[in-house]
């Protein structure tokens, strides 16, 4: 290939199979880790003392400084790498990150075999909690600028393989359950398989560099610059049923605004080496992190709303519903199937439907319109069988199909507008600026699950 001028093709898919890859593993460990808090709290409520009249357990709040220790520091990493990731090389971010992650999970997986006090036991694992989420954040937060440079769709098939993992955690825990496995043998399947996974995941990133394709996006090596133009439109689907779309900039990867010629100033005034047919220019001072958000906030919002209403109620109170037929087997896999499974395959499925469907568009107001009508499914997973109930609130839905049907919707649409926000913002900004747009849309993302993880807590006490 070397030499060549004009555009590289994905030959085989293989850089879209590596982002897939990557998506699956950066959410894979974190998912596996939090499936396994049945052996965490197993080891943290085991000593019990008397106080003279009664028997007292220390009580940890498991949950609750989980919730918290990991959703503190993926905001705060997710916001310094919006600001500095130019500081530290890409690489040393993500294979670092990655390293630093498989660490941390060889340590987790140990632990299972030591016997360990208690105190010490919770302080462990909550710094662990910390440093998977801080090392989590940063490879996040990377990979989203990163992908935001190649054409649309592999920003979709990213945020697939990132549903896929949830998918993964979902079926590991059914297999757990359906085997009768202990906490100790689960937990050790729980943290060995992220560890395979993150080694995988760290063989693809560094595979990356040989394929032209992604060197091609991601470097823009002048190498290809001449005549590539008509082609690389092309290939982001700019060019779709013989007329151009419009885009709101004249980058490279995404093709130019409509009515503009090539290699002319762009919408946002900059003019793009990549597209003109001269010698390449000297690369262009890439926009401040304030200008980048005043072009993507509508996508920021929505990614953030999205987030927000999905978190508030999944998994707090959606974990609590009961089944309609209790008493047999069912009542055992009821939660693992129509909460955990429901929710994980539907939202992967809304991500990965944006490959072929990609509705409304960008500009279009019915966008944040429909993100924000998700709100609907707040009351109306609290309106099913959530026991034990604390306030005068019905159960409407009681039936264990009305629970999946909802369920299921209200995974598709969250899998589907958040992979859709996140993929349209680099597309709403000059391809110099997609890497900033990518990582601060990282930071958003982490800012839905953090207030959504927080209007759990007071939700799940008005049902
Ligand atoms: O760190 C994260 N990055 C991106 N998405 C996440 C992260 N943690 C959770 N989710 C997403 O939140 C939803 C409910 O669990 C799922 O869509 C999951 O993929």
């Amino acid at each position: 290939m070397k030499g060549r001028t004009d555009t590289p093709r994905d030959r085989g898919c293989l850089v879209g199979i590596i982002f897939f890859i990557l998506g699956l593993g950066t959410l894979l460990p974190w998912n596996f880790f939090m499936t396994a808090s049945l052996y965490f709290q197993g080891r943290l409520n085991t000593t019990e003392w008397s106080n003279g009249t009664s028997v007292v357990r220390k009580e940890y709040y498991f949950n609750n400084w989980m919730t918290l220790l990991s959703q503190l520091p993926l905001l705060l990493f997710t916001l310094l790498n919006s600001f500095l990731y130019q500081r530290i090389s890409e690489a040393m971010r993500i294979a670092g990150s990655l390293v630093f992650i498989l660490l941390l999970f060889v340590l987790t997986a140990a632990l299972v075999k030591v016997p360990m006090e208690q105190d010490r036991f919770f302080d462990v694992t909550m710094a662990t909690i910390w440093f998977i989420n801080s090392f989590g954040a940063v490879l996040q937060g990377s990979l989203f600028g990163l992908v935001g440079l190649l054409p649309q769709k592999y920003s979709a098939v990213f945020m697939s393989g990132q549903g896929l993992a949830g998918t993964f955690a979902a079926v590991a825990m059914l297999l757990a359950l359906a085997s009768d496995a202990d906490s100790e043998s689960a937990a050790l399947g729980y943290f060995v398989t992220p560890c395979v996974g993150t080694l995988l995941t760290l063989f693809s990133y560094l595979l990356l560099p040989r394929l032209d394709f992604a060197q091609y996006h991601l470097n823009k090596s002048s190498k290809y610059e001449l005549g590539a133009t008509d082609e690389l439109l092309k290939e982001s689907g700019a060019v779709e049923n013989g007329k151009l779309n419009g885009h709101a900039n004249g980058s490279a990867s995404k093709g130019p605004a409509e009515g503009e010629g090539e290699g002319e100033p762009a919408a946002d005034g900059t003019k793009h080496a990549f597209l003109s047919l001269e010698p390449a220019e000297p690369a262009q001072a890439k926009a401040s992190v304030m200008e980048v958000f005043k072009k993507i906030w509508v996508m920021a919002f929505c990614v953030t709303f999205v987030f927000t209403v999905t978190l508030s109620v999944f998994p707090a109170v959606t974990v609590d519903v009961m089944t309609a037929f209790p008493g047999g087997k069912w009542e055992r896999f009821f939660i693992s199937v129509c909460c955990f499974l429901t929710f994980n395959i539907n939202d992967w499925l809304g991500r990965t439907v944006t490959t072929l469907v990609r509705w409304p568009a960008k500009e279009s107001r019915l966008f944040p319109l429909l993100v924000v009508s998700r709100v609907v499914f707040v009351p109306l997973l609290m309106l099913c069988n959530v026991q034990p109930r604390r306030s005068s609130l019905p159960v409407l839905f009681s039936h264990d199909a009305a629970f999946a049907v909802i369920m299921t919707l209200f995974s598709v649409s969250s899998g589907y507008f958040v992979c859709l926000s996140m993929s349209y913002a680099p597309q709403l900004v000059a391809q110099k600026d997609a890497e900033t747009a990518g990582a601060l849309m990282t930071f958003f993302l982490a800012l839905g699950l953090s207030i959504g993880a927080a209007l759990s807590f007071p939700l799940r006490t008005l049902v």
